[in-house]
């Protein structure tokens, strides 16, 4: 089999609406992920990442290109590969009126599975205390958990998660990424896409940035946040000092952009010879020489937020770039 889990290239796919043109929802997406780790595919809402998970689990055709899973191109080859795959795409259906327990153990009796692994996964998604409760009363956490336990069932290789976390209050999160963390810590592979981008910076080892059915970039997620750092660094002055400090900065050369708490956050003109990050030390100096003592100087930490912008500007993705934020 393939080293990768997923190999995706030049893939098409169009919703066709009666009477309205038609918007390309995959537009030539090449997508590599692999195997082992937890991978993020994020985007904003619409730009894509919903309708890959169906094409790769086989729901919907694409209109051209290819999908491999572990080296099988899918649909046609899906079946020799499903067994190791395990999916929770959005939220997944339970009977209200039955127990978490007797729902898994009805889906392993249908795949073929012992019920000794029903336990073993409600034990993983932390579900046990609570597996004999009506699924009525579960969270949406809980029901997102007992989703990952059913996917869990066939103790797949390549675990595909849509928006987990969606919807999730902050408690319902912090479960959610410790999961995710163990999955992958497992040696699953974890495909985990999702438009939350403070969740995959903390939980994913390489990220895949979707926008408008197309991947623009992809890559560990420290060389992506690196690749993509601001380089500012914010100043902070005591009020009497703030206006002439922004002054001295501006005059060489530096954009400055003071903040509503009198912080100044201060970059690097967009200018061919002005590259790399901006030197705490240098400010100092020439605030240093005007008599201008700062009381703080801190290098903004680069984040997949201010990654993302970056990445998206001058693509003219308007709204698109902005929804995930
Ligand atoms: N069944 C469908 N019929 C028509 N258009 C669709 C259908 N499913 C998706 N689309 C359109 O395709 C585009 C991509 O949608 P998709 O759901 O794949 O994006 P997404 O990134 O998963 O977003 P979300 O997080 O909102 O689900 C959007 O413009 C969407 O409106």
């Amino acid at each position: 089999m393939s080293a990768a889990a997923i190999e995706i290239q030049g893939l098409r796919k169009s919703y066709r609406r009666r009477g309205r043109s038609t918007t390309p929802a995959l537009d030539g997406l090449d997508l590599t992920v692999d195997a082992g780790g937890v991978h993020g595919f994020l985007g904003p809402n619409g730009s894509g990442k919903t309708t890959t998970i169906r094409v790769l689990l086989g729901l919907a055709a694409a209109d051209g290109g290819t999908a491999r899973i572990f080296g099988r191109v899918v649909p046609r080859e899906l079946p020799l590969v499903v067994g190791h795959v395990g999916a929770l795409v959005e939220n997944p259906l339970f009977l209200p009126g039955l127990s978490g327990r007797v729902q898994l153990r009805l889906l392993a009796q249908s795949v073929g599975v012992p019920d000794t692994r029903v336990d073993e996964v409600l034990e993983r998604v932390a579900l046990h205390e609570r597996a004999d409760e009506r699924v009525k009363g579960y969270s949406l956490g809980m029901r997102q958990r007992l989703g990952i336990a059913a996917a869990l069932l066939k103790d797949p290789r390549l675990l595909i998660l849509d928006e987990p976390s969606n919807g999730l209050d902050p408690a319902g999160m912090k479960e959610m990424r410790d999961l995710v963390r163990a999955l992958g810590a497992d040696g699953h592979t974890v495909f985990l896409s999702s438009h939350l981008l403070g969740e995959v910076q903390q939980v994913c080892d390489t990220v895949a940035i979707l926008s408008r059915g197309r991947c623009l970039v992809q890559g560990p997620v420290r060389d992506v946040l690196a690749a993509h750092a601001s380089g500012a660094v914010t100043v902070v002055m005591t009020d009497a000092d703030t206006a002439a400090a922004s002054t001295v900065l501006a005059e060489a050369g530096y954009d400055v952009h003071p903040g509503p708490d009198g912080r100044l956050q201060v970059s690097r003109p967009d200018a061919a010879d002005s590259t790399g990050p901006v030197d705490p030390a240098q400010l100092n100096r020439l605030l240093g020489e005007r008599g201008l003592w700062a009381r703080e100087l801190t290098p903004v930490a680069a984040d997949l937020e201010s990654a993302f912008l970056e990445i998206t500007r001058g693509q003219g993705l308007g709204d698109d770039a902005g929804a995930a934020a």
